[in-house]
């Protein structure tokens, strides 16, 4: 563009679990000015919601009855996102595990895509700057007209061993077989599964540290604003 300020840009990073998601689209969007969205956070906290308000997760349709009700709001400050669910902050409960071994029935029910995917959609188009969302459909479902898609993968053992370093020492083994077992549920359900958008740029991360992953997705975005 010429003259002003530059044309908002939004950026798709999809992947499973492990693959340097979250760290990447954080320090991108720090790096670039741009907001920053977690949507397996929302996943999380509408699971949350779901557990602390005893509805039957083995139930779909008891969760998709109350999809609607629980209000969820994400802070999109890449240098302190935040999450709420009826104004209370939950950054913390939705990383237990009783949430994590939950969180994939849960985002598996149509109703509850639904509601999510619109609530991304509407803080996507409000950035002033553009934005950085990360998840599993992104690039697929929830935002396909992406400036940029960009698909992380890594082998399993590396991001196994990348979980359980976070997990402060968890055991590697059993964190590969809940790593790859979430993976399974993500990428077999009907709506919207874990997926490669066929525009996507493929990065592999095994190998790479997570600052060549972030100055490599920095130079895409670069390259795409100076084509514009
Ligand atoms: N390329 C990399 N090399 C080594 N560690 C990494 C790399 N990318 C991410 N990590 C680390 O792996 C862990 C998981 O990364 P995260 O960004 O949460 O992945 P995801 O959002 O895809 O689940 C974090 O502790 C992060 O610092
Ligand atoms: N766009 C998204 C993002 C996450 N989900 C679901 C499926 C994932 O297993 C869970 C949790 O996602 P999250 O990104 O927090 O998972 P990890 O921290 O990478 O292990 O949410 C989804 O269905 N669609």
């Amino acid at each position: 563009m010429e003259n002003g300020a530059a044309k908002p840009v939004i950026v798709a990073i999809d992947g499973p679990s492990g693959t340097g998601k979250s760290s990447t689209s954080r320090a991108v969007a720090a790096q670039l000015g741009l907001s920053y969205l977690d949507t397996g956070a929302q996943y999380r906290a509408i699971t949350w919601w779901m557990v602390t308000n005893g509805i039957d997760i083995e139930d779909p349709s008891a969760i998709a009855a109350v999809a609607g009700k629980p209000e969820i709001v994400s802070g999109t400050d890449p240098s302190g996102p935040t999450i709420t669910v009826d104004g209370v902050d939950v950054a913390a409960p939705i990383r237990t595990q009783e949430v994590t071994s939950q969180v994939s029935a849960v985002s598996a029910v149509p109703e509850v895509r639904a509601r999510i995917t619109e609530l991304q959609r509407s803080i996507a188009t409000s950035a002033e700057h553009g934005i950085v969302v990360e998840g599993r459909d992104i690039g697929t479902t929830v935002l396909p007209d992406a400036d940029l898609k960009i698909f992380l993968t890594a082998s399993p053992e590396a991001r196994a061993a990348r979980r359980s370093g976070e997990l402060k020492g968890a055991d590697v083994h059993s964190t590969r077989e809940a790593l790859l077992k979430r993976d399974a549920a993500d990428s077999s359900r009907k709506t919207s599964p874990l997926a490669k958008a066929d525009d996507a740029v493929e990065v592999d991360t095994t190998e790479l540290t997570l600052q060549q992953v972030i100055e490599c997705v920095v130079t895409l975005v670069e390259e795409k604003r100076a084509a514009q």
